[in-house]
């Protein structure tokens, strides 16, 4: 299954030496050559698998890569190889130098929701208030933890009221979160970089530890990423990082892609290596990218050009609305398999967010078509799910007010919210946890005795139970606790019937399965807090992938264009492309096009042998149906290599012109 490396990619094996870019489009083989250098490495030049670390950009290509080395390895030894997320990396420093990051080991990782219920908190906001203000107050302490700024830099560089507040605002949470023992995403990569710049010797550990970076999809660090890279690879540069700057996405969460160009004046001996050959997609889908991408300015030139089949035309369905569209999917889907006798895992279905899987979903299981949806939220966002996390948060760490909050009354304990305000008030006069409160002598004077009475059997019960979990076999302390706040029951009173309730509980059944398989795994480690590390490994969504992997069997894929970064199916559909879709809305507004642009680059350039797009006239969006145009990018692609199922007829004379408009920029596009 090895294939021969073409001279360019083998180049860019052998540069040991020089800190390494390669810059290259989708599917020549970047990937490829991160994997076959990590082997050569290993068996070339005299590395142990332990010295070399490969960061991907998701746990399942990171898992992908993991399997990929060790069977090129064959029988060699590939143990203590790091290949992992940023996100993954940064835990794993910040687990082994908790001491030096003034964190208790047992410290918890908050998810999106968790920082916004605490910036609620902190604003002073109730439980409906606008959420557009907290998710806006939200993105700007992301962008300043990426951007490596501390609250009090933020502060003084405050220079009006407004600025004031969401600096203070700022420190507000920073404070809370150490409080809180807890870290969020981004703190993840930001105090391994704090950490390695105010101490030189751990940072030497380090970089004695990992002696080889390799990085993949390199186009979408941000700042604080590129300089964790800087800071492990020192003075030398022992890295190669691999990218494309059309395929950069994540511009939302700080990634530059100027980063590819700020390489070379930080590492003048910097060489670069341009790929040229795809190897993935049909010559017609790879026209079709490269035509819809040359839209877009480009610092750097690139062609890319394959050998294989130029294969049949992209289609294009034009469906009648959301339902119609994921029916007819699910029809030319199965009819093609029929046709072609594939396996339901050579198709994936891609859409820009996450909302349209439902429909999907729902054609498929009628036709009674195997799938699998992966993406990183679904299974942690379910409300289920997260109420047994936060159980789990809190036996690892009773001081994690948010979880504290979501199971208080899960089940229904009769804690009523204004017992709930005095207990926040009383602990936030005394700056203890919520759980600290619950046992000051102080609380009973304050509330109600009915409310005190529930308080307290709910703190002891999380005491005894965090004290057997101590004590012994954890998971069936864990068991024990389930049964007895009586969870099962709890579903079926809660659902909207018995199908669902037993769906919701056999996700609860495989959460305790992953909370166990990564418990007697830092068991083995001999870690000192082994279920503190299983959960806060399933923090990180690593387990989701998990689940793919697992299903990784014979079912369709449905996930999102941002999702679907890295991989590649036979025959892919890409659904929704409307306008105000892909391009989004927002993007639109904003005059971001470029990055919905290479949005749908991503997406074309998934598939090897077949693309089929399909657009709804109409759709449901925000409670009303509305009508809506096709995508722009469709316009782009060239329209001999098209078979469009429906004539675009615009309506009135104003439409006609606005079409003949966009027609005549795409063809100037294409000619230019
Ligand atoms: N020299 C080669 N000969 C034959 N096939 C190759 C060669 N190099 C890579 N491939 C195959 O081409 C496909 C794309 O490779 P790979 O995923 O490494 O590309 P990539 O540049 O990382 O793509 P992307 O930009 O989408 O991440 C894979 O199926 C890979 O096995
Ligand atoms: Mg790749």
């Amino acid at each position: 299954m090895a294939h021969q490396l073409n001279p360019k990619q083998q180049e860019a094996v052998n540069t040991v030496e020089h800190p390494l870019l390669v810059l290259a489009g989708a599917g020549s083989g970047k990937t490829s050559v991160i994997t076959t250098k990590i082997v050569h490495l290993i068996t070339q030049c005299g590395y142990k698998a332990s010295q070399i670390a490969a960061v991907t950009f998701t746990n399942k290509a990171a898992r992908e890569m993991k399997a990929r080395v060790s069977s090129l390895l064959g029988g060699r030894n590939s143990r203590g190889l790091i290949v992992s997320t940023f996100h993954n990396l940064g835990l794993n420093i910040i687990r082994k130098e908790h001491k030096a990051l003034n964190f208790k080991s047992n410290f918890t990782i908050f998810d999106d929701q968790d920082t916004l219920t605490l910036i609620r908190d902190l604003c002073n906001k109730n439980a409906d208030a606008d959420k557009s203000e907290l998710i806006a107050f939200q993105q700007k302490i992301s962008n300043w933890k990426n951007d490596l700024k501390s609250p009090q830099q933020i502060i003084n560089e405050a220079t009006n009221q407004d600025d004031l507040a969401a600096a203070k605002l700022y420190e507000a949470y920073d404070r809370s979160m150490r409080a809180y023992n807890a870290v969020d995403f981004d703190d993840l990569i930001r105090y391994p970089v704090e950490l390695f710049r105010a101490n030189p010797d751990i940072l030497e550990k380090w970089q004695n530890k990992i002696r080889y970076l390799l990085v993949d999809e390199y186009q979408d660090t941000n700042t604080c990423q590129y300089e964790l890279v800087k800071l492990i690879c020192g003075r030398y540069g022992l890295f190669t990082v691999v990218g494309d700057d059309d395929q950069s996405i994540y511009s939302w969460r700080g990634a530059q892609p100027e980063n590819l160009a700020l390489l070379q004046d930080d590492y003048p001996n910097l060489r670069v290596v341009k790929l040229e050959q795809n190897y993935r997609s049909y010559g017609r889908i790879l026209k079709a990218a490269n035509e819809v991408i040359s839209n877009n300015p480009h610092v750097f030139e690139k062609s890319l050009w394959s050998d294989k089949i130029y294969g049949d035309e992209i289609k294009i369905l034009a469906t009648d609305d959301d339902i119609n569209e994921a029916e007819r999917i699910a029809n030319e889907l199965l009819a093609h398999k029929l046709r072609s006798a594939t396996a339901y895992s050579d198709y994936a279905i891609l859409y820009r967010g996450n909302h349209q899987s439902r429909f999907m979903e729902k054609a498929l299981i009628e036709k009674q078509i195997p799938y699998k949806v992966s993406g990183s939220t679904s299974f942690f966002s379910r409300t289920e799910i997260k109420d047994i996390m936060a159980y789990m948060r809190i036996l690892v760490n009773p001081d994690d007010d948010n979880a504290f909050l979501r199971i208080v009354n899960v089940p229904r304990r009769e804690i009523g919210p204004t017992t709930l305000e005095k207990l926040g008030l009383y602990a936030q006069k005394r700056h203890i946890s919520l759980y600290d409160a619950c046992f000051e002598l102080g609380l009973k004077e304050e509330l109600h005795a009915k409310g005190y009475a529930a308080i307290e059997r709910f703190s002891k019960l999380i005491a005894r139970t965090e004290d057997n979990v101590k004590r012994g076999d954890a998971m069936a302390v864990i068991h024990e606790l389930l049964g007895y706040i009586g969870y099962h029951g709890f579903l079926y009173d809660n659902s909207s019937s018995t199908k669902a309730a037993e769906y919701r509980w056999s996700n609860v059944q495989q959460l305790l399965e992953w909370i166990e398989r990564e418990y007697t795994n830092a068991e083995e480690d001999n870690d000192d807090n082994p279920l503190a590390r299983a959960i806060n490994k399933l923090m990180l969504r690593e387990m989701l992938d998990r689940n793919e992997e697992e299903a990784e069997a014979n079912e369709v894929q449905l996930m999102t264009l941002h999702a679907s970064k890295g991989l590649e199916f036979n025959h892919v559909y890409l659904v929704g492309m409307e306008e105000e879709l892909l391009p989004h809305r927002s993007s639109i507004e904003e005059d971001n096009i470029e990055e919905e642009r290479r949005l749908a680059y991503v997406g074309i350039t998934r598939a090897q042998k077949t693309l089929t797009m399909s657009y709804a006239r109409q759709r449901k969006r925000y409670g009303e149906v509305v009508d809506t145009e096709p995508s722009r990018f469709l316009f782009e692609m060239p329209q001999e290599d098209l078979m469009w199922e429906e004539q675009q007829m615009p309506q009135t004379e104003e439409e006609r012109q606005e079409k003949g408009r966009k027609n005549m920029d795409a063809l100037r596009a294409m000619l230019s």
